[in-house]
């Protein structure tokens, strides 16, 4: 766990501001404190969640995108260790390990030259590295009897954290992805759209939904794609928020229906969100708050296995809204599960 930086006392304890007669979200979390004993550390830890950063933009460039996923989780323990500590937000029941980051490779991706194919295919190989500690930590998660919680980076990392549950849990796994776009594109080498073609092909997911696909940004090949599989199946925003055809309500309890047969993750795309920074910013998609529901929705759902927020791109200007939506949304999903 070379890439694994554990968050220490003393970095909680200078993120936090303390305010008297108040108690934060920090002063009750766990921590790990050994990165040669990661496993037997979670075993014996007395909580149900955990929490880690993944500070990479590799998946996205080597999908010809804007980076800015390295911030997104920086941007959210400042928010989220200065949260009220209350009987409604669960600090004593959350270990936070810390974050995966790749600062050699963003040096050596910086230095390529994307528009090459030899450069590109080089970056797609960074990816598969950051592959193997992603499903390798989610697995030790798994295997330790808690629930992974994983910020940041881009949508690559939708493949660690289904293969790594899968491994876990020596089973495929289903999925939910609230998200723009399918990330289904073809298995050229890895990146940020391709994190579940791969987990599919590769027999680590089994059913696959898509909520709230946007139906300008999935090209033909992909909707025939999904169209084909009976293990596939989605629903698009224009459907939903501009022509209404369902309720939002029914449409979370078809997506249900679809995955609900086995342990499935949950994986939140921010570019879904209107407004919210991130190499595919949307100015038409769904409120905070319809995001929020959908994670609270399959959030209390037993066979939730998992939770990922990802593809966030916080700029200084946006850092401290995107660390708060998303504290929101780990927060939403702690509550949700633990009913
Ligand atoms: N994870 C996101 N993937 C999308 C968006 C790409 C982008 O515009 O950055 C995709 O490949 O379609």
């Amino acid at each position: 766990m070379n890439n694994l930086k554990l968050l220490t006392h003393s970095d909680v304890k200078n993120t936090i501001n303390k305010r008297a007669g108040e108690s934060k979200f920090g002063e009750h979390i766990k921590l790990c404190s050994n990165l040669n004993s990661i496993y037997d550390e979670l075993l014996n830890l007395d909580v149900d969640y955990v929490i880690f950063g993944i500070s990479e933009d590799v998946g996205v460039l080597a999908n010809h995108g804007k980076p800015g996923t390295s911030k997104a989780w920086n941007a959210v323990i400042k928010i989220l260790l200065n949260i009220q500590a209350n009987a409604f937000t669960k600090a004593e029941r959350v270990a936070i390990l810390g974050q995966l980051h790749y600062p050699a490779f963003q040096e050596k991706v910086n230095l390529l030259n994307l528009s090459r194919k030899k450069d590109i295919a080089l970056s797609r190989q960074l990816v598969q590295d950051i592959d193997k500690d992603v499903s390798y930590l989610v697995s030790l998660i798994i295997k330790s009897g808690k629930t992974p919680i994983i910020i940041g980076g881009g949508h690559n990392n939708a493949y660690g954290n289904i293969k790594g549950t899968s491994l876990g849990l020596s089973k495929p796994i289903n999925c939910i992805n609230f998200d723009a776009h399918s990330d289904f594109r073809k298995e050229e080498g890895r990146h940020s759209g391709n994190g579940f073609s791969y987990a599919y092909a590769e027999g680590f997911l089994k059913k696959y939904y898509v909520f709230g696909l946007h139906e300008n940004y999935t090209s033909q090949f992909i909707f025939d794609r999904m169209n084909k599989l009976k293990t596939i199946d989605y629903c698009t925003y224009e459907s939903l928020d501009v022509r209404k055809d369902q309720k939002y309500k029914s449409a979370l309890k078809h997506a249900l229906n679809h995955v609900d047969s086995d342990p499935f993750g949950i994986e939140i795309d921010c570019d879904a969100i209107e407004n919210i920074q991130s190499s595919a910013l949307t100015p038409s998609g769904f409120s905070a708050e319809k995001a929020r529901q959908f994670v609270h929705y399959f959030g209390m759902q037993p066979n939730a296995s998992y939770l990922h927020i990802c593809e966030a791109a916080p700029k200084k200007k946006q850092e401290v809204k995107i660390g708060k939506l998303i504290t929101y949304l780990i927060t939403d999903f702690i509550r949700a599960h633990d009913r």
